[in-house]
C-alpha cells in the first residue's frame, strides 16, 4: 500500500478518476497527462482510450519517467502500449497547436512557477472544444477546511511521510498550498489564457479540488 493510501485512506484513487473522467478523454483520443511523475494518471486515460488512442506522459524529471515507464513494462494490461514518456517542460511543450483532444494533470499545476503560461501551452495544445482537467489540492475560502487541511498535513501527512522517509517530498505541501490559487482563482486563470469556460469542483470535503476548463 503506498503512502499516498495510508494519507489519503485510498481516497487519492478515487480524485485521480474524477480528474480523468471530467477530462472527457474517449476512445481513440490523442490525450496530454501533464507532469506526469510516475504516470497514475496516465495509465487511467491508457484505459480510457484504449489500443486505437494514444497517451503521452510529459514530466521534467527524467527520474520519475524512468519509474513510469518500468511500471509500465511491468503491467500486463495490453491498452498500456499506447502510453509514450517525454521529458518536457509545461511551460514549452514540444507539441503542435491542436495536437490533443483532453489534457489532464495531476497535482502538477501547483508546483509549476508560472502557472498563466501553462494554462496558455495547455490551451494552444488543445484541440477547441476539448478539455483541461486540473487535479490538484484545494486552497479553501473556508476557516475550517483549510484548519483541517492545515492540521492533518502537520499531524498526519508529515508524520507518516516521516516514517516512509519522505519527509522533504511532503514538508513543503503546507506552503505550496498557501501560495496556490483559490478554485475561484484557478477559474479566472483558466478564462484569461483564453478557454472559453472554467469551473473548479471541491473534492474529499474541499480538502482537494478539480478544474475542468473548455478550450
Ligand atoms: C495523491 C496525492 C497527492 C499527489 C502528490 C502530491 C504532492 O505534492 C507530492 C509531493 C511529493 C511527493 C509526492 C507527492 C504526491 O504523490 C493526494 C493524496 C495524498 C495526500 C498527501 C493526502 C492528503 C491528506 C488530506 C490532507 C487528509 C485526507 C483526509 C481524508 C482521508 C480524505
Ligand atoms: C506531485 S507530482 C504529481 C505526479 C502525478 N501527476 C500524480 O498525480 O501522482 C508533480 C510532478 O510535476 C512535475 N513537474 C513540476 N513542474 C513541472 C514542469 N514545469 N514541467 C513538467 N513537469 C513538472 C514534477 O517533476 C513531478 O513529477
Amino acid at each position: 500500500m503506498s503512502l499516498n493510501d495510508v494519507l489519503s485512506l485510498g481516497q487519492h484513487r478515487t480524485w485521480k478518476r474524477i480528474c480523468v473522467s471530467w477530462s472527457m478523454a474517449k476512445r481513440g483520443d490523442r490525450v496530454l497527462d501533464l507532469c506526469c511523475g510516475s504516470g497514475d494518471l496516465a495509465f487511467l486515460l491508457s484505459q480510457k482510450v484504449g489500443l486505437d488512442g494514444e497517451v503521452v506522459g510529459v514530466d521534467f524529471s527524467g527520474q520519475q519517467l524512468q519509474t513510469a515507464a518500468s511500471r509500465q513494462d511491468q503491467r500486463w494490461k495490453a491498452c498500456y502500449k499506447n502510453i509514450k514518456w517525454i521529458e518536457g517542460d509545461a511551460l514549452d511543450l514540444p507539441f503542435t497547436d491542436h495536437y490533443f483532444d483532453a489534457v489532464t494533470v495531476g497535482y502538477g499545476l501547483r508546483n509549476v512557477v508560472d502557472k498563466p503560461k501553462a494554462m496558455q501551452e495547455i490551451l494552444r495544445v488543445l484541440k477547441p472544444g476539448s478539455r483541461a482537467s486540473v487535479l490538484d489540492f484545494n486552497k479553501s475560502s473556508s476557516f475550517f477546511t483549510a484548519s483541517l487541511q492545515s492540521w492533518a498535513i502537520d499531524n498526519v501527512v508529515v508524520p507518516l511521510a516521516s516514517s516512509y522517509g519522505l519527509t522533504e517530498e511532503y514538508k513543503y505541501l503546507k506552503s505550496s498550498i498557501s501560495q496556490y490559487l483559490t478554485g475561484e482563482e484557478l477559474e479566472k486563470l483558466a478564462t484569461e489564457a483564453g478557454f472559453s469556460s472554467a469551473k473548479h469542483y471541491e473534492l474529499g470535503g474541499g480538502l482537494m479540488g478539480n478544474l475542468v476548463a473548455t478550450r
